[in-house]
């Protein structure tokens, strides 16, 4: 068994029961380190960006090592996290591209719809998204660090 991930759960109020239920099947699953939820509550208002981006810079820390995001569609909570540096964020609502998300793109961030996805296709998908860890001696480690030295030039341009 692989080691066992920290996760970071949010969404906004359009995600919020699926993101409680999520949350709970993390905490039950066995195969979580640990679980560290940063909102919104059950009469939380906060706006999707807010709640994505504290989610994405707890793992951009090193604090967690993966977030789950929903919000109504998974889309702005994707693009909102994909703002951190060094946070690869995608919405996926099939199984394949939640396997690949991880295989091929290193994604450290998973976001669900919970206006678009079934809640139980939503916990199947999280479940096996558990499974899968990128291997960094892959030949797609090379295509995911394209896209870092991308970034990182970026931000050397800027700076
Ligand atoms: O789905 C959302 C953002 O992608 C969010 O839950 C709702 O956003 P809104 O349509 O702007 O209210």
């Amino acid at each position: 068994m692989s080691e066992k991930l920290r996760i970071v759960v949010g969404s906004d109020d359009a995600g919020y029961a699926y993101k409680e239920a999520l949350r709970q099947d993390l905490e039950a699953s066995g195969l979580v380190a640990a679980v560290t939820d940063v909102g919104v509550d059950a009469d939380g208002l906060t706006a999707y960006p807010k709640v994505a981006i504290a989610a994405a810079e707890m793992v951009a820390r090193g604090e967690a090592d993966r977030a789950l995001l929903v919000c109504g569609t998974g889309l702005g909570v994707a693009i909102a996290a994909n703002k951190v540096k060094g946070i690869r964020a995608v919405t996926a609502h099939d199984s394949f591209s939640v396997e690949r998300a991880v295989l091929s793109n290193n994604a450290q961030v998973l976001t669900f719809g919970q206006r678009v996805v079934g809640l139980e296709l939503a916990r199947r998908l999280a479940a096996e998204w558990l499974t899968y860890r990128f291997d960094e001696a892959s030949a797609s480690a090379a295509k995911v660090a394209l896209m870092d030295a991308y970034e990182n030039n970026q931000q050397e341009a800027a700076a």
